[in-house]
């Protein structure tokens, strides 16, 4: 089933079954699932099988990142899964990025969007220079994005900070995954560039990617239906 939804709840749990028991109690029709590296490194595409079954699209969020030929290979794989988006770190460059497209290409319409990380919602500017990287999360976002596009991504994985400029830069088509999303009353956790869920939107996010404010609540959908509610 699609959606029009932007929320993706993010399965974060150890074990297919906490990730099913919660699938259980939402509805395809208000939200996306995404299944991580915590979860499939344990339960694998069974999983991913599984929560399509039950009638959600799926985000494999293995953020591949490696020589174009290994990481195109994966993508390939991940597209034979039937998962809707599947992402790449835009760290890999161009070559590796399109060689992820170009393998797509034999899918026809019937491919899963194609994503790339820019810089990772937990990271601030101290965090990039201490990794070689003199520049604000801003501008280096700004620049992998505008690689992404030019590689054939369907679009990026950022902050919700950075959602307008890449907006207006990038145009209406191309896809703003916006992890790092917390409600006023949430923890920021290990995250740095946090937003709020209607900031979020607000900002030209096309997907907010949530997961503790979700799995971690008393009651989930609950928590979903706030989230819903407030945009
Ligand atoms: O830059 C990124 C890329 C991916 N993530 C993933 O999103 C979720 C966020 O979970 P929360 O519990 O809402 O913090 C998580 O699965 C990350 O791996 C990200 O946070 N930032």
């Amino acid at each position: 089933m699609t959606t029009t939804s932007p929320i993706i709840v993010a399965l974060d749990y150890p074990h297919a079954a906490d990730a099913l028991t919660l699938a259980d109690q939402l509805n395809p029709q208000d939200c996306r699932l995404k299944v991580g590296k915590e979860l499939f490194t344990r339960s694998g595409p069974v999983v991913v099988e599984q929560l399509q079954a039950k009638g959600f699209e799926v985000f494999l969020d293995l953020k591949f990142h490696d020589i174009p030929n290994t990481t195109a290979a994966a993508v390939r794989v991940a597209a034979e899964l039937g998962v809707w988006m599947v992402n790449v770190h835009a760290g890999g460059g161009r070559r590796m990025m399109e060689a992820c497209r170009e393998t797509l290409a034999r899918f026809n319409g019937n491919r899963p969007l194609l994503t790339a990380v820019t810089v990772l919602t937990s990271l601030e500017q101290e965090d990039l220079q201490e990794v070689g990287i003199d520049i604000e999360p801003m501008v280096q976002v700004q620049r992998l994005a505008r690689l992404a596009a030019e590689s054939g991504m369907d679009g990026v994985v950022c902050s919700a900070r950075e959602a307008r400029a890449l907006r207006a830069s990038l145009g209406e088509e191309f896809k703003l995954v916006t992890p790092g999303i917390r409600p006023d009353d949430s923890a920021a956790d290990d995250q740095r560039r946090v937003v709020t869920p209607a900031q979020a939107l607000e900002n030209g996010s096309s997907y907010l990617v949530i997961g503790r404010p979700i799995t971690r609540a008393e009651a989930p959908a609950q928590a979903l239906a706030q989230i819903l509610a407030s945009l």
